[in-house]
């Protein structure tokens, strides 16, 4: 599976231009499908979503072509589609399939719409049942009230009201109103009990009265679509941002300092999440808003916890969960049960995840309640949920963390962590690599000290899993043995001791048969997998610096600083056997040359992660140099590099 490892973070502040809102977007879409003309679409969102309903559109025969960037010409059917059969596959796309299903069940013709396993889990029986109403031919091929779903031609007889429920999903009401005007009669829709997520009705509205059909109003019970209205292009549309996005930069801002600046989405929109902003507010940070931007500061003694009724923002409150470990208190988000038919069981996911990383969670049918504590590091499910990826975004900045399946994301936001590591700064790396002996260790635990950061002295870590292979009685060549002990090292670094399984470890891994050991197993892809994630948890604040062959290669190839520290075999040599002898071990200088020679070899010439300088790591060459000067050198390269 693939992963994302975010180190701790530093800080939050710049400016993001948001991707196009998906809720926009799709309905900008099916509307200019269904409208007399054509229209622009400008700025719409480039999305896994958006793909589902262009994808769908052309295979109803809609007229699609891409202008270029965001650009798009839709070539409106005048209500009729041109393709009266179709079999339509829709992934997880809620927004399109929810809207198609109406529009194509008063269609006139023969159409299967299908989705990803979880879309066949997320239920459109309300939506059905209210078609049916209208005269539709609507059956489940699946599971009754789930999709995949068949349409078949039907003689439409509106005849006057129809009822949908409105307290599972507002997508149904949404679907049904922009569906309404293909009868060509009035119709009114009555909403069953309380209908949630009002603000993407809004939009719904704002979007049917653009391309030219008013609904009438009745509080929010009863919306009626009079006889003769028909969609026409407006001929050119702007996607708002989406303002669902914005709320993990503001969140950024609010948590790292800020100012971080969001453009395309502001106090004029027709989005409701722009309300996060409110919600972040309460929480203490300092928000300001412009027509189409909003910027986000945190305030001077950190977030505070509030107790929230969510169901305006039911998209936007997830950021609020992953916020709330930032906050001091309780946060309990209510009026949340809709997040239970999303992408996957967000409740029920957000609290396991949230878990992970030390949060107390409390979870109901329709809240979650969430209290920080110590964060620990954890690698974070995100169950094919783009928002769960982008919450946890935030939680880096409690600890690092391993996010799986990061390109999830797709779903709404492409590049959303190339943008998120432009406003962010992470806790600084100083990587130094190099060969046996060249004074790395020496000299990378005196800048740490210096500096007040952490050391990772990565090289104990394949020397402990030599031990620890060893005394398992497994072989250093048995890659799957040795990647499963490297795996489950039961190791704590405190200060200059280390414990393994709770004992102990002084000098036994610093023998020379132990250093060959680790340059075997070193050797291992599986090993240094199995190593990678446990190296990166090293990546606090304030600081680390980290020793080892591959340091600013693989593990931290982000580092502010990367230093190439080397010396001469024989000067290394040398090194070592004053190093051995003081240590009470036995040594042989043309021994520990040789050693030294064939373990620079194998340390070089292996496949994965060899060692080698980097094009962007400085050499510094030690042979002639105190451990003083080379740590002096080491510090001014930081310096200059930080500042
Ligand atoms: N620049 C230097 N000049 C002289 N001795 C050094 C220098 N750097 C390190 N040493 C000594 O060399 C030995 C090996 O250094 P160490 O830091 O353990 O190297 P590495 O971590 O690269 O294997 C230590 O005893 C250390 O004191
Ligand atoms: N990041 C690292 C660190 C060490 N190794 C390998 C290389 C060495 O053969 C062993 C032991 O590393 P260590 O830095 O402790 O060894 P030296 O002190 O330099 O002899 O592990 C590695 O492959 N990658």
């Amino acid at each position: 599976m693939e992963f994302l490892d975010l180190p701790q973070l530093l800080s939050a502040a710049g400016t993001v231009r948001l991707p196009g809102s998906k809720s926009i977007s799709n309905r900008v879409l099916l509307l200019a499908a269904l409208a007399d003309g054509e229209t622009e679409v400008r700025d719409l969102l480039a999305s896994d979503d958006t793909e589902r309903m262009l994808d769908a559109l052309q295979a109803l025969g809609i007229g699609v072509t891409h202008l270029g960037g965001e650009n798009w010409k839709i070539v409106g059917c005048g209500g009729a589609f041109p393709v009266k059969q179709a079999e339509l596959f829709l992934g997880n796309a809620g927004t399109a399939f929810r809207p198609l299903t109406a529009a194509l069940a008063l269609a006139g013709g023969d159409y299967v719409l299908k989705g990803v396993a979880r879309m066949h889990e997320r239920p459109i029986g309300d939506l059905v049942d209210g078609l049916r109403q209208l005269g539709a031919d609507v059956s489940y091929l699946g599971n009754e009230g789930y999709p995949p779903l068949h349409l078949k031609p039907a003689t439409i007889r509106p005849d006057g009201v129809v009822s949908v429920r409105g307290d599972v999903s507002s997508q149904f009401l949404t679907g049904l109103l922009m569906a309404l005007p293909l009868t060509g009669q009035t119709v009114a829709v009555d909403v069953v009990g309380e209908l949630i997520s009002k603000p993407y009705i809004e939009i719904t509205l704002a979007t049917m009265a653009r391309f030219g059909v008013v609904v009438e109003r009745d509080g929010w019970q009863r919306f009626t679509v009079r006889a003769g209205s028909r969609y026409v292009s407006p001929g050119t549309v702007y996607v708002e941002g989406d303002a669902s996005s914005a709320s993990y930069f503001l969140a950024l801002g609010a948590i790292g300092g800020g100012p971080v600046r969001v453009e395309g989405v502001g106090r004029d929109s027709i989005q409701g999440d722009v309300k996060f902003a409110e919600a972040l507010a309460q929480m203490g940070a300092i928000i300001e808003t412009g027509p189409n931007w909003m910027t986000a500061c945190a305030p001077q003694g950190g977030l505070i916890a509030v107790d929230l009724d969510c169901n305006h923002i039911p998209d936007a409150a997830m950021t609020l969960a992953t916020a709330a470990l930032f906050a001091k208190g309780t946060t309990t988000l209510r009026n949340i049960a809709s997040w239970r038919v999303k992408e996957t069981d967000r409740i029920a996911a957000m609290a396991t995840e949230l878990r992970k990383i030390g949060a107390v969670v409390e979870e109901g049918a329709d809240f979650i309640k969430i209290t920080p504590s110590t964060a620990r590091p954890a690698a974070i499910d995100t169950y094919d949920d783009h928002r769960m990826a982008m919450c946890f975004s935030l939680a880096a900045f409690a600890t690092p963390l391993r996010i799986n399946d990061p390109k999830c994301v797709a779903k709404t936001f492409p590049d959303y962590f190339e943008r998120f590591a432009t406003v962010t700064r992470a806790a600084p790396v100083i990587a130094i690599d190099g060969p046996s002996a060249s004074g790395k260790g020496s000299v990378a635990a005196r800048v740490a000290a210096a500096l007040g950061f952490a050391y990772l002295d990565s090289g104990a870590l394949y020397r402990l899993t030599a031990l620890a292979a060893q005394r398992a009685g497994i072989a250093w060549d048995d890659e799957a043995g040795v990647a499963a002990i490297a795996a489950g090292l039961d190791v704590v670094f405190t200060g200059e001791d280390i414990r393994l399984a709770g004992v102990l470890v002084g000098d036994a891994i610093r023998t020379e048969d132990i250093s060959a050991g680790a340059s075997k197993v070193a050797a291992l892809p599986a090993v240094r997998e199995a190593l990678l994630f446990r190296q990166r948890v090293f990546n606090t604040l304030p600081g680390l610096v980290g020793d080892g062959r591959d340091m600013g290669s693989v593990i931290f190839p982000r580092a502010v600083l990367k230093v190439f520290l080397t010396a001469t075999a024989e000067a290394r040599a040398e090194r070592r056997y004053k190093q051995l002898i003081e240590k009470g071990f036995s040594a042989n200088l043309p021994d520990l040359l040789a050693d030294l020679q064939q373990r620079d070899a194998r340390d070089s010439q292996r496949s994965v992660a060899p060692l080698r300088q980097e094009a962007d790591a400085r050499l510094l060459e030690t042979t002639q140099l105190t451990i003083e000067q080379a740590v002096k050198q080491v510090l001014d390269w930081y310096s200059e590099a930080s500042s």
